[in-house]
């Protein structure tokens, strides 16, 4: 009997594919990551390899895994490759497969929470060190760093943010990092030289309660509701403009609604003949690195919550727009950052193809690391693939898997063999 491709991988435990699966198995969805698993499983795999392994703890629980492979010249720029240990939840029930599974199935796709974002990455960069260290004609001229940080889905404040600003950071002496990116439709690689940035938006609106038959101006729900029609037309603006194909996703400004919190509970739902004096929603709003800032900020407090219809408004920024000069937070992709196509040639000689350098249209730790003046390039080599982060039944393919360890191995060795002068 010939075994199946999926019990073949099961008996496989020194796999590739196997060290993904047990990682993606260990459960770092919020609100409670078990993020000691996850850095033990790690620096295992780590010392086996024959790197360096160093904990760091910015906040308590928090840990910062720092593996490195010190180069022929330490006094050169180095290179790292960030990735974070964290998810974001899944709802079990409406998978095919449970999160934490890691289920392999006939096609060869793994499900997991975190197979596309962004445990691949984790361990496609530790299984091209593996296969790097074994070959014995390569050597890094530059040292190379791998960092796996905590809390990137919860904003990272205790994760990159600290790591970023912290003095064993800055001994490091980076010169490039590559963090995560998004996968691709088509054959094409995708490369990102921007993330936007997320303003959490919460309005409040206040009004007199009333009888629930009764007709009035100014209830807080009223209030509330005209902000939503108003927010509802600018989103419908400018997803407006990415339908005519004047600009991409990521290029506008998205808000959408998260959250709707009203009305006064009774043991059997809620009391319908009240019209509740509080009303609150929670939006997503994300600024590309060329918005105003100002001018949204002026449209939150006139239109979407103007004090005028008894609103109250709070501003969650999770991270920088622009850099400490001002200028939109953006890493070159042109002859201005020599590391730029030392990287298009890395990922070339693997036989890969890169698409248009885009912004990305979610955030990821990447604005922490150009906000301290590093060129920082968001990839994860996932071509032909459906882009299923923080949605159900996120899955990963064993092909695309381990095809990414090849693309990781050429440009690591590009990267950390880059000889000329690094600085931008
Ligand atoms: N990566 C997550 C996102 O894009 C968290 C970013 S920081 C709020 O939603
Ligand atoms: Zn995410
Ligand atoms: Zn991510």
């Amino acid at each position: 009997i010939t075994p199946t491709k999926s019990q073949q991988q099961q008996q496989d435990q020194d796999s590739p594919i196997s060290r993904f699966q047990q990682y993606l198995q260990i459960q770092t969805a919020h609100p409670n990551p078990d993020y000691t698993s996850a850095i033990s499983f790690l620096t295992t795999q780590a010392l086996s390899i024959g790197l360096e392994t160093l904990t760091l703890e910015f906040t308590p629980s928090k840990p910062v895994l720092l593996l490195t492979w010190r180069g022929r010249d330490p006094s050169l720029p180095s290179l790292l490759l960030n990735s974070h240990l964290d998810s974001v939840p899944a709802e079990p029930s409406k998978w095919s497969h449970p999160p934490f599974s890691a289920h392999f199935d006939s096609d060869g796709r793994i499900f997991a929470r975190g197979a596309q974002d962004d445990k691949c990455i984790g361990i496609q960069y530790l299984e091209a060190l593996r296969n790097l260290r074994s070959s014995s004609s390569f050597s890094p001229l530059r040292t190379i760093h791998v960092s796996f940080l905590p809390d990137e889905e919860i904003g990272g404040a205790d994760g990159a943010a600290k790591f970023a600003e912290s003095e064993e950071f800055e001994k490091l002496n980076v010169g490039f990092v590559l963090d995560e990116g998004q996968a691709s439709m088509n054959d094409e690689f995708r490369v990102f030289y921007a993330d936007r940035t997320p303003w959490w938006l919460v309005v409040r609106a206040f009004g007199m309660p009333g009888h629930g038959s009764r007709m009035y101006d100014n209830s807080a729900m009223e209030n509330l509701m005209k902000s939503m029609e108003m927010m509802a037309r600018y989103r419908e603006s400018q997803f407006d403009f990415v339908k005519a194909g004047v600009a991409a996703n990521s290029e506008v400004i998205s808000v959408n609604p998260v959250y709707l919190k009203s009305g006064i509970p009774s043991p059997t739902g809620f009391v319908m003949n009240v019209q509740p004096s509080e009303a609150e929603a929670g939006f997503d709003v994300r600024l590309p690195p060329t918005a105003d800032p100002d001018l949204v900020k002026k449209r939150i407090s006139e239109e979407w919550a103007p004090g005028t219809r008894n609103m109250t408004f709070q501003l969650i920024q999770r991270g920088p727009i622009r850099d400490n000069m001002g200028r939109p937070l953006m890493t070159p992709t042109n002859s201005s950052n020599p590391w730029w196509s030392v990287f298009e040639q890395g990922v070339i000689a693997s036989g890969g193809k890169l698409a248009k350098p885009e912004i990305l249209a979610s955030t990821t730790d990447a604005r922490f690391m150009r906000q301290r003046g590093i060129p920082t390039l968001g990839f994860s080599p996932m071509a032909n693939t459906p882009i299923l982060l923080h949605e159900h039944n996120e899955f990963l393919k064993d092909t695309v898997f381990l095809r990414g360890i090849k693309v990781y191995e050429s440009v690591i060795s590009a990267l950390s063999s880059f000889a000329g002068d690094s600085s931008l």
